[in-house]
């Protein structure tokens, strides 16, 4: 269901205020201002202009600053200006991908913990930091204002306009299919409660796919579906070329921000470096999502990290309607608004959820009481989140619980008290409870600590996938003589 296209404030523009120290924007009032940056922003909801400039205590200047100094804020027709772009159809070569100025972007993390108003920390900001309000979310527009405080990267202006576009259109088209048995909304249910997410979604894998695809597949007739955080339910879609495309680059992007971090987004006795995984980063499945207007929302959540590992990061590439993303950490009590940060994700922006965030922190998409209209899309948001689904952690490879008759994969989860002697200490516990199933509501209760190996992997992955492949060749049970190897090796799908 989409809501109607935001209203453009009607335009009689006075010529906009020197920003540079000469004349005083004091004696503009509200409307006027408002008029200048919507103006300058033309896909910024009026909202959200005015939400800046509060912010910016009424200053054009620092509401402009805030607001990235135009680019990064408009429509894709404007950045395809920039650069040679493709044309639909014909192959360009990677970097013609990407914009030919890389625009704002801050690939340094610092400390999240500070949410101080200085003007110039070690990062080098010298915007002003946005203040929080009492009771009210903290926005943030600008890249260093989202390393600073939130455990993410931003990049916008990620690629070359013309691309971005492109994506857009074929998503928008992909989408068209992602209606999930008749039903436009999808219910995940986390640790006993309902989420509601309104939107559409479709799980894609790339290439020859995934080993357990996160959740295993079943096949009926010529379908195959897939379930993914062990809920969704979704036929089995393939990365179009033009994905994998941008796949690449954003690979090359993760790596470069991954490599250039000082400061840790979690602390280090959490355990990032014991987790996260030496190999350079790499994605072998996304989930791109829709939202058709201000009313399809996603709400609170983490990404289940059983599939994922520990530490791991998430990718996500915006396109379309710009919408607002919401970050809180674990332990912020149900309501509480303080210390909520909403980040602003425009057309075209890369959004990295680096290491712990998804143990730390919850994130969601906020619904808007209304979108601007954007010239490609309409009303509709594309996101596409590229995750790293590890072998070792398919389904079938992993401790199982004690339900009855058929125990289950269990679900894997971080202590997130820091006043626990467990603090960052990951353990196994029962799917049911993670979905509220049984009597109490709790599955059968299993509990178990998680144990890794040398190499950071689930310990005794190996030895079940052995077990695995024995009985589905009759090796083991039958005692044939000669193994027959049954797929093409790690990261291959199992039939
Ligand atoms: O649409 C987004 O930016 C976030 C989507 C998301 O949280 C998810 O797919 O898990
Ligand atoms: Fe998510």
């Amino acid at each position: 269901m989409s809501s109607p296209p935001a209203k453009k404030p009607k335009l009689s523009l006075p010529p906009p205020p020197a920003t540079d120290g000469g004349e005083s924007d004091d004696d503009l009032d509200t409307d006027t201002k408002l008029g200048i940056l919507s103006s300058l922003f033309s896909l910024v909801e009026h909202e959200v202009l005015l939400e800046v400039l509060i912010t910016a205590e009424g200053s054009l200047e620092t509401a402009q600053k805030i607001l990235g100094g135009g680019g990064a804020m408009e429509a894709a027709p404007q950045n395809s200006k920039r650069g040679i772009a493709s044309s639909s159809g014909a192959q360009a070569s990677l970097s013609s991908y990407l914009p030919a100025a890389t625009s704002s972007s801050s690939t340094i993390n610092t400390s999240n913990t500070s949410n101080t108003n200085n003007t110039n920390n070690n990062n080098g900001i010298s915007s002003l930091m946005p203040r929080p309000q009492k009771g009210k979310p903290l926005l943030l527009f600008k890249p260093e204002h989202v390393a600073a405080l939130t455990p993410c990267t931003l990049i916008t202006g990620f690629l070359q306009g013309e691309v971005a576009n492109e994506l857009l259109l074929e998503l928008v088209r992909e989408a068209q299919g992602f209606v999930k048995k008749g039903s436009r909304e999808v219910r995940f249910v986390l640790w006993g409660k309902e989420v509601w997410s309104r939107h559409t979604s479709a799980l894609y894998v790339r290439g020859e796919g995934v080993e357990g695809e996160g959740g295993g597949y079943v096949e009926e007739g010529e379908d195959v579906w897939y379930t993914y955080s062990g809920m969704k339910e979704q036929k089995k879609r393939v990365f179009t070329e033009r994905m994998e495309r941008v796949t690449e680059l954003v690979e090359e992007k993760v790596r470069e921000v991954i490599s250039e971090r000082i400061s840790p987004p979690i602390p280090l006795e959490m355990g990032r470096k014991k987790y996260e995984s030496p190999h350079p980063w790499k994605t072998n499945a996304a989930i791109v999502n829709c939202y058709d207007g201000g009313a399809e929302s996603v709400g609170w959540h983490a990404d289940q990290v059983t599939y994922l590992g520990p530490m791991t990061t998430i990718a996500s590439v915006s396109l379309g309607v710009g919408r607002e993303f919401g970050l809180k950490r674990q332990s912020a009590a149900e309501g509480e608004e303080d210390g909520v940060v909403k980040v602003w994700l425009p057309h075209n922006s890369l959004l990295i959820m680096e290491a712990g965030t998804q143990e730390e922190w919850k994130h969601c998409i906020y619904p808007a009481p209304s979108v601007s209209t954007h010239p490609l899309s309409g009303s509709k948001r594309i996101n596409i989140t590229y995750r790293y689904y590890r072998p070792s952690l398919a389904p079938k490879y992993l401790p199982r619980c004690k339900c009855e008759p058929e125990p289950l994969p269990g679900v894997l989860r971080a202590v997130m008290d820091k006043r626990s002697g467990n603090y960052g200490r990951y353990f196994w516990s029962c799917q049911g409870a993670y979905q509220g199933r049984g009597e109490s509501g709790e599955g059968c209760g299993w509990f178990e600590w998680a144990e890794w190996d040398a190499e950071g992997e689930v310990k005794g992955w190996r030895e079940r996938r052995k077990e695995e492949r024995e009985k589905e060749t009759g090796w083991g049970r039958m005692g044939v003589a000669k193994r027959v190897e049954s797929d093409g090796g790690e990261g291959s799908l199992q039939r």
